[in-house]
């Protein structure tokens, strides 16, 4: 029998819906599940809702976007039962974030060392030899050369690859069992990229750890992911395994965003933009969903 099917979820996601004060939904109806060991990708346009759904997840929504309805249920635990201040420890005890941009994500003050042995003393409780230690055969894993000196380096001494292995270490040294990566490779050349895409799924593989990848890129959900979540305005138009989005495509979203997607392995494949007309009837239907959904708040 096949463990995912028989593990409980990792992260369960359901009916999530984010409106601002204004009543405009950002969020809309989200649903997914997430077993351990698994990649889903969420794929979608710019705008479309992905990073949002990654940061609600992890509880670091602004202030001003309240969840206005939806379950989060993280290893069976219900987020939205829990005080503040348990949610903030559950969330920390089991999940990590691979961020865009490395060069913002670390402070440009500290050295790299305690960035990343102080969350390890701080959440998993260990002593600073046992957490340093971790964070050196972490940095060794994501090769780099010569850890102990960058342990003592700034990260504005240190190139973008190097950056995002760091926070790639970072993210891992906990034995998170889920990790959101938010666009992580966006902001690399696309010979570092690719190191980073193999680095982060030898990680995965290696450590069974369930990863919500955030990408609007097609190419690079092939690469990593065994589920895909299609977004479009923060609605989903498509949820299933990877290869059947790529071999039988169900939405015609999908087949555009496919189409809009150049072909490394065949470069004479033509590609075209989403047509306006299926974004003008995305949205005609998006904004039918709202008055509905209004109209059932009321
Ligand atoms: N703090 C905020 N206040 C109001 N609207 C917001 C806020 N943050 C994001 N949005 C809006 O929510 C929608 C979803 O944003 P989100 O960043 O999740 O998109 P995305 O799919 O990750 O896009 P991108 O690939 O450009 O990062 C967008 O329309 C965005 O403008």
């Amino acid at each position: 029998m096949n463990d995912q099917t028989t593990s409980r979820p990792a992260l369960e996601i359901i009916d999530l819906s984010i409106a601002l004060p204004n009543g405009v939904r950002l969020l809309r109806d989200v649903s997914l599940t997430l077993h351990p060991g698994e990649v889903r990708a969420l794929v979608g346009e710019s705008g479309a809702g992905k990073s949002m759904i990654g940061k609600t997840v992890l509880g670091i929504l602004p202030d001003t976007l309240k969840r206005s309805q939806g379950e989060i249920i993280l290893e069976g635990q219900h987020l939205n039962m829990m005080t503040a201040w348990t949610r903030r420890q559950t969330v920390a005890e089991v999940t990590a974030l691979i961020p865009q941009d490395p060069l913002t994500a670390l402070n440009p003050l500290r050295k790299i060392g305690p960035q990343i042995v102080d969350p390890l003393i701080r959440i998993r409780g260990w002593d600073k030899g046992r957490a340093r230690a971790r964070a050196l055969e972490l940095l060794e894993r994501v090769h780099i050369r010569d850890p102990e000196r960058v342990m003592q380096s700034y990260p504005h001494e240190l190139s973008g690859g190097m950056r995002q292995r760091i926070l790639i270490a970072a993210a891992f040294a906990p034995a998170p069992r889920l990790i959101v990566a938010d666009e992580p490779t966006t902001a690399l050349d696309v010979t570092v990229q690719k190191e980073i895409l193999k680095l982060i799924r030898e990680l995965q593989k290696e450590t069974g750890t369930a990863v919500l990848f955030v990408t609007h890129d097609m190419g690079v959900v092939a690469k990593i992911s065994q589920q895909v979540t299609v977004l479009f305005a923060g609605k989903v138009m498509e949820d299933a395994p990877t290869r059947d989005i790529f071999t039988n495509p169900a939405h015609p979203y999908t087949r555009a965003l496919i189409a809009a997607t150049p072909s490394s392995a065949d470069l004479d494949r033509p590609f075209s933009p989403v047509p306006p007309e299926l974004i003008a009837d995305l949205h005609a239907q998006v904004v039918r969903d709202d008055a509905l959904w209004q109209g059932g708040k009321r």
